[in-house]
């Protein structure tokens, strides 16, 4: 190792707590666990998550010997996806009797299994994850679009993880447009099989989570064929690599797609199939049918075969929460750690904390984490309610489900990229580092914009209920306030919640008839329907998240009004609230109207100024789950900085030997 001039001992270092972070810690004036047990559920939810999460990091063997950046591609998966199996082995291990894991000790007596889900991963793995997609969306498929008998023979194998499957939907040629998919399932009544092909190169599936080289299971969404009629895309329970050897089996083509902009630890891959046949009892027959002689028995709707996912739109909205909170962290405590300029002449260097242009760029994101949370949790609700509906053959929530989860997985995820962006940016040089953690963090979070329905087509869908509600009135509950009679007074803004939710109403209304007088003027011109939708896109995605942005801004609202909460976290939630209801209306208003919430949101500002520490470190996420020298509990960062760069390989020795010797050199003593 190269020698450095030091100027702090490890052993001081870790006493450390950096006196600006300090003083801010001592001046907290409410319950931070309050905060920390909303955002788990409860506290018996914190105590076991906090015991989880330190069984997990007081493990040696699920530790990185070096930051995973500096591996190569292969190293890089080979690395996670030890980290995650060794993961999941040992949450099915009993947990030793230490006073510290007791809770995690009783559920596992009370016969209840430890999780290995989102929160727990996310702990040690931070690139991707190759088990991910089996988690997330194969055994959710296996649920929701397999009869009763099929869940029963594959689900308790999908659980033990004695298979490991994916979701193939995409396409090289196709993504967004599912009736466009060419991988065909053919059904042969002679054998009581389906022929899977793969009739053309855009045909290969492209992108699946896991499949490159970890899963022996899909489910494919292929166009099933039977009696030489197209019934649409259905789901097929596939296997593709020897259960025992893991080699391919006959006529399939997988592998791996290469390295991407993130999430690099995920083998995504393709998958071509010539003439694969599987048994007609692998076609999943919750909610369609192929009986032996090859009759085909529909569906109630078409797009029951869409649940799974709409199921992963719903969890897409929590997991930016989670991001979020990350990113803010960071950028929070990193900017109360850090001294830049002058503020008052001839005074100490300030912390860019107390920038208003740096509380702008912080606050809005720490108040969009809590909207997102609440926003979460109420599709999560519905989504269960509307799937306990269609399991009784009700679908009627189905539409306010779809365009509730495409509105809030478009806005959660493009916001949330936007505001890593600018919390990166809030961290000056320092946020560019590999080490501050934003990177990683914006893989997510951009992948989260394209993934499960890329947002432009997913506000489209939006566009298209809020059109036809306000045209027949048939929307559902999300969509009621466009409704005939209910919709909203334009009474003077007043600047209660309420009031402002009334305005948010009165702006997502205000676009949608725009977008509707649009469509309209395109027909009297002789457009046909189609060509005027496609000229009118614009403003519909503008309906579509003016709409978007009410549906979270009102959630929050309702949350913060429940009487869980104590009065000062209260008082925290709803100021909180507010600004970010006031920064996006920013967004969306015509001038006569700002100045009136521009001196509020400034004020707002001096506010959440005086507890934006405390409410990130009442998000209670464990430095090592953070993986960011800036954003450390201790606030340490140049130490941490530091300590990082030195990791670099480049830094094992003063002089890099080989490359100077063979070409440094010899360029620096040729003459011209
Ligand atoms: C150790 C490890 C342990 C544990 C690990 C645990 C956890 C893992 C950790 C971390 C992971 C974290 C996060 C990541 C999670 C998952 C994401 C990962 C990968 C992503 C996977 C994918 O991307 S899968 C592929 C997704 N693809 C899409 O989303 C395609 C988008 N396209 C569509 O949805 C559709 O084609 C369409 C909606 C755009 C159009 O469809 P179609 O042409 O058929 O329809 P029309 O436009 O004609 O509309 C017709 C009517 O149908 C209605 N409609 C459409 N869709 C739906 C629906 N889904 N539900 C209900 N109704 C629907 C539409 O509204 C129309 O109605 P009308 O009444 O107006 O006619
Ligand atoms: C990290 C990652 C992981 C993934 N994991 C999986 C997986 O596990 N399984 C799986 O099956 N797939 C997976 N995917 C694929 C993903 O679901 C698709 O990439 C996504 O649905 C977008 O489809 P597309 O790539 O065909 O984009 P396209 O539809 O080709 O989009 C290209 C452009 O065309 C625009 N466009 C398309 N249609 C319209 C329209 N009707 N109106 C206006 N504009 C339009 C889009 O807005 C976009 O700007 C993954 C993708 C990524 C990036």
């Amino acid at each position: 190792m190269i020698k450095y001039k030091q100027f702090t001992d490890t052993m001081a270092a870790s006493f450390y707590e950096n006196p600006d972070l300090k003083r801010e810690r001592q001046s907290c004036n409410f319950d931070k666990d309050e905060i920390t047990n909303l955002i788990d559920g409860n506290v018996e939810k914190t105590k076991y998550r906090r015991e989880l999460v330190e069984y997990i990091l007081s493990d040696p063997s699920l530790k990185d010997p070096i930051p995973v950046e500096y591996l190569s591609h292969e190293e890089k998966y080979a690395a996670e996806l030890k980290k995650a199996c060794l993961l999941v082995q040992k949450m099915r291990e009993p947990v030793p009797k230490e006073a510290k894991f007791e809770t995690l000790r009783k559920r596992q007596e009370n016969g209840k299994p430890l999780d290995i889900g989102v929160g727990p991963s996310s702990v040690i793995l931070k690139e991707g994850n190759a088990l991910g997609l089996h988690f997330v969306m194969f055994i959710p498929a296996i649920i929701g679009q397999g009869s009763t008998e099929q869940q029963n023979k594959w689900l308790p194998r999908a659980l033990n993880l004695e298979i490991i499957g994916t979701y193939a939907q995409t396409e090289l040629g196709h993504g967004t447009f599912l009736r466009g998919l060419e991988t065909k399932a053919t059904y042969d009544p002679d054998t009581k099989e389906f022929i899977l092909e793969t009739p053309s190169l855009s045909a290969y599936k492209w992108w699946p989570g896991g499949l490159g080289k970890t899963s022996n299971y899909a489910v494919v969404m292929a166009q099933l064929y039977t009696k030489g009629k197209c019934e649409g895309i259905h789901p097929f329970l596939v296997q593709l690599r020897d259960e025992t050897t893991h080699e391919p089996l006959p006529g399939i083509f997988v592998g791996e797609i290469g390295p991407k902009l993130g999430l690099n630890s995920n083998d995504n891959g393709y998958l071509g199939f010539d003439r694969v046949r599987i048994p007609r009892d692998q076609l999943l027959m919750k909610h369609s049918q192929v009986l032996e002689d090859g009759t085909y028995v529909k569906p109630k709707s078409t797009k029951l075969g869409y649940a799974t996912m709409v199921y992963v739109r719903v969890f897409i909205v929590q997991d930016m929460a989670q991001v979020l909170r990350k990113a803010v962290t960071i950028a929070t405590r990193y900017s109360c750690v850090r001294h830049q300029s002058e503020l008052k002449p001839g005074e100490p260097e300030p912390q860019i904390l107390d920038y208003k242009a740096q509380q702008n760029k912080l606050f809005p994101a720490l108040a969009a984490s809590f909207a997102f949370h609440f926003a979460a949790e109420k599709v999560w609700n519905l989504y269960h309610l509307a799937t306990e509906n269609i399991g009784k053959g009700d679908l009627q929530m189905l539409p306010d489900l779809h365009g509730m989860s495409c509105a809030m997985k478009a806005l959660s995820t493009s916001e949330t990229a936007k505001f890593v962006e600018t919390l990166r940016q809030s961290c000056g040089g320092h946020g560019y580092m590999v080490s501050s953690g934003f990177p990683r963090l914006y893989g997510i979070a951009t992948a989260s914009e394209t993934y499960e329905g890329e947002n432009t087509v997913l506000w489209l869908q939006v566009a298209r209920y809020l059109i036809k509600t306000r045209m027949d009135g048939s929307g559902g509950q999300s969509v009621a306030y466009l409704i005939g009679s209910n919709l909203p007074d334009n009474k003077a803004v007043d600047l209660s919640l309420d009031g402002i939710i009334n305005l948010f109403q009165r702006v997502a209304a205000g676009y949608v008839d725009l977008a509707m007088k649009e469509l309209a003027e395109h027909g009297r011109q002789g457009m046909a329907p189609y060509d005027a939708w496609n000229h009118s896109a614009v403003q519909l995605i503008k309906a579509a998240q003016a709409h978007a942005r009410y549906l979270v801004a009102d959630c929050f609202v309702r949350s913060v009004k429940e009487d869980k909460l104590s009065g000062p976290v209260r008082s925290i939630l709803n100021e909180l609230c507010e600004f970010l209801l006031i920064y996006w209306l920013f967004a969306e208003l015509k001038t006569e109207h700002l100045s009136q919430l521009q001196a509020k949101y400034m004020e707002l500002l001096s506010i959440i100024r005086g507890y934006a520490v405390n409410v990130v470190d009442s998000f209670d996420i464990r430095d090592e789950a953070l993986g960011s020298v800036l954003g450390c509990w201790d606030g340490n960062a140049y130490q941490r900085l530091f300590d990082e760069a030195l990791k670099s390989p480049l830094n094992r020795n003063a002089v890099h030997r080989e490359s100077f010797e063979k070409y440094l050199k010899p360029l620096m003593k040729s003459k011209l």
